[in-house]
């Protein structure tokens, strides 16, 4: 699938996902091309039909912005108790609902935002679903004081470790960390995998979000946009 045929099909997802927000809802807006358009859709909803949200929190300084261009005030999250519902991307959705996200680096901010919300919709172009989660390397967030350790770990491990770059230099999140990119796949035991991430010290997050989807919205390239629940 070419650039602008999957450019479609994620605005597709993201316009039929909109229709779910509702006002006076506290609502969570994750990250990436996708989420974008879910943004400029809202961003309509606001300036034609006056949309209001009690709350918004998003999980990245990116769609931060995007939201406070059209007028949306935009909350942290430990302000907000709990919010109704998160709408954001992900990079591979399996058949179970499990999923890998980071792609864009904003992988702590959107688990934290996730954990934090009644309901979890991603929204994917057809590309992205898979039986068993495989074909994108698996984001791991580290902390800079060990972050050497960890990739010789991960090197020792066999997890095939790759480190984030933009440009030149490695890419630094959100929090001043660096990204390690496991290229494991596909990813035999995911939850096997959750756990020894979550016990690493210097891991600060990592890129499966297992359990946590509750709806998906898919665009096919035959045209089908399928509101597929867990
Ligand atoms: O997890 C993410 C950012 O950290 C994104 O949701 C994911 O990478 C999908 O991005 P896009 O919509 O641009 O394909």
């Amino acid at each position: 699938m070419d650039k602008e045929e999957q450019d479609k099909l994620k605005k597709q997802a993201a316009i039929k996902a909109a229709e779910l927000v509702k006002p006076g809802m506290k609502l969570g807006v994750g990250t990436g091309s996708t989420v974008a358009f879910l943004i400029a859709e809202l961003g309509r909803r606001k300036k034609e039909e006056g949309l209001n949200l009690a709350a918004v929190v998003t999980t990245s300084s990116r769609s931060k912005k995007q939201m406070e261009s059209y007028g949306f005030h935009v909350d942290e999250l430990k302000a907000v108790d709990q919010l109704d519902l998160t709408i954001d991307g992900a990079d591979r959705l399996a058949a179970n609902f499990d999923g890998i996200k980071g792609g864009g680096g904003a992988l702590t901010m959107e688990k934290n935002v996730a954990v934090n919300s009644r309901k979890i919709i991603w929204i994917v172009d057809e590309s992205k679903v898979v039986d068993r989660l495989s074909g994108f390397a698996l984001p791991v967030e580290v902390l800079p004081i060990s972050c050497e350790q960890n990739f010789k770990l991960f090197q020792a491990e066999g997890l095939q470790p790759q480190w984030r770059l933009a440009g030149n230099e490695r890419f630094v999140t959100h929090y001043g960390n660096y990204i390690i990119d496991l290229n494991i796949d596909p990813i035999p035991v995911p939850s096997g995998l959750a756990d020894y991430l979550d016990h690493t010290v210097g891991v600060v997050e990592h890129g499966l979000f297992l359990g946590m989807c509750d709806e998906a919205i898919i665009a096919h390239s035959n045209g089908e946009i399928e509101d597929r629940k867990k």
